[in-house]
Order: structure tokens, then sequence, then C-alpha cells
């Protein structure tokens, strides 16, 4: 699925938060990345459809609507006592999936984020790892056509974050999906295309060895870091605060 975002703008009261925002988002694993205050949940809301935009409009190539959407939000909180597969099958149900076969969608969502061997374990029982899978098989189990993931390894130990990238790697073989975070690693280790966003624009898209080529670190060679980072670090104070 492709989603279009044209001349998008959003303010909260006089402040405004989205300022004329083009973006095409394209299959495979789309990284969103940007100061803290710099909009990206307010645009990843605007996509799940929870609030709209002022002006503008966002477009998707397939109009089935909310059911083709499966979102991760940055919080979300999980009844302890329910089993995994019960957690994920209501999930299923409540994303307009049949009754009768949303206990298959959950086996399937479970197996496709390896937490088959816990399906029958109960949510309080599992490590904050497996507890974002949950999260993840929940938003994959009526089968979407975009998956929205907002700071998915926030809060991981690094053994879990780099098992919880390696799954967003595989989903983004099959799904188009938009992964918010603040971590330069997830981005270059999971996104094909990175997407910047600052005060309330966007100031690029394009690869991650684009955006790793269009700015010149050679001032911060002795700073350490990936060349992708440290391309991120120069745009962002190329320019300046993201505070309005
Ligand atoms: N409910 C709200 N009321 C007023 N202003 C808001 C509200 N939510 C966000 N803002 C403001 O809108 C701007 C964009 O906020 P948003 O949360 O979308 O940014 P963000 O990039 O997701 O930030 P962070 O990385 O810190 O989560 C910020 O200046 C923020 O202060």
């Amino acid at each position: 699925m492709q989603i279009s975002v044209e001349q998008v703008g959003f303010r909260y009261g006089n402040k405004s938060a989205l300022k004329g925002v083009n973006w095409l988002i394209t299959p495979g694993v789309t990284g969103l990345l940007g100061p803290n205050g710099a909009g990206k949940t307010t645009l990843l809301n605007l996509l799940v459809g929870l609030t709209r935009p002022r002006s503008g409009t966002i477009r998707f190539s397939d109009t089935e609507g909310a059911s083709t959407i499966g979102f991760v939000p940055q919080k979300f909180s999980l009844a302890g006592e329910l089993r995994v597969i019960d957690t994920v099958s209501y999930a299923a149900w409540v994303n307009g999936t049949p009754r009768r076969q949303c206990a298959e969608a959950a086996q399937r969502a479970l197996a496709e984020v390896k937490l088959t061997e816990q399906t029958r374990s109960k949510v309080r029982t599992l490590s904050g790892g497996q507890r974002q899978r949950v999260g993840i098989a929940a938003a994959l189990a009526h089968e979407p056509r975009l998956v929205i993931l907002d700071e998915p390894t926030a809060g991981l130990d690094p053994g879990q974050r780099l098992r919880i990238r390696e799954l967003i790697a595989d989903v983004g073989k099959r799904y188009t999906v938009v992964l918010s975070t603040h971590l330069i690693e997830d981005i270059s280790h999971v996104c094909q295309r990175v997407a910047v966003l600052a005060a309330g624009q966007l100031v690029f898209d394009g690869t991650v060895d684009e955006l790793t080529q269009l700015v010149d670190t050679t001032d911060s060679t002795e700073k350490l870091g990936s060349d992708f980072e440290r391309a991120y670090d120069a745009l962002i104070a190329r320019l300046g605060s993201s505070d309005d």
C-alpha cells in the first residue's frame, strides 16, 4: 500500500504542529525521525485517523479504511490476567475480523512475531520484549496493509531491541511499515527509507544512504557514531532548534 500525504497542516490552538507536509510512503519500512516536538506523533495520529488534518489530505492507495491499518502506539497496556492468544484474538475482532476467524488470525500473528510457545501464557508472565511482540501481533492479526509503530524499541534492553528490529525488518517484507523512533540505530538497521521532521516540516525524505551522503560530516569526524548518525545530527544542527 502507498500513502500520499499532501500539504498536510495541523494546529493545536494557536500552535502550529505540522506545516504543509508532503510525503509519499511506499512499501517496505520507512523511518520517521525528528527531535522532540517535531510533530511525529501528530503525523502518526493523522495517518491512523485519530485526528483529521486542518488542511491538506492523506490518500491511501487501498480504500478499505481503518481496517487496513495496524497501530502500535508508544504506550499501550495489556490486561495481565488475559492469555496471550485471547489478547490478540480480541484485537483481531475489534479490528473487524469475523469472530470465527479470530483465534486462527491470532495464532498466525503470534507465529509471525515468534511467540507460538507463549500463546497460552498469561500476559503478566511475559518480559518487556515479549509484551512488545504481543502489541505487534495485535496490530498484525487483522492483516492490515499499513503498520505504524511509534517508538517500538523504547525501554527495551539491547538484546530485546535487536530482536524487535529483526522482527520489524521481517514485517516490512510483507507490509508497508512506518517506524517512528528516536534511535538512529533503529533506522540504520531496519529502514529502506527515512523521513526527517523538524518543527512541523519534512526536511528530508529519501534512502538512508542518501541522508548519509547529503550532509558533509567532515567537521565532526571526531564524534563517535555511525556515518548515518553524524549526518542526521549535522542535518538537525544545520536546521537549528525545532522549537518555534
Ligand atoms: N495536545 C496538545 N496540545 C497542545 N500542543 C500540543 C499537543 N500535542 C502536541 N503539541 C505540540 O505540538 C508539537 C508537536 O508535538 P508532537 O507530540 O507531535 O511531536 P513529537 O515529534 O512526537 O515529539 P516527541 O518526540 O517528543 O514525542 C509540539 O510543539 C507539542 O508541544
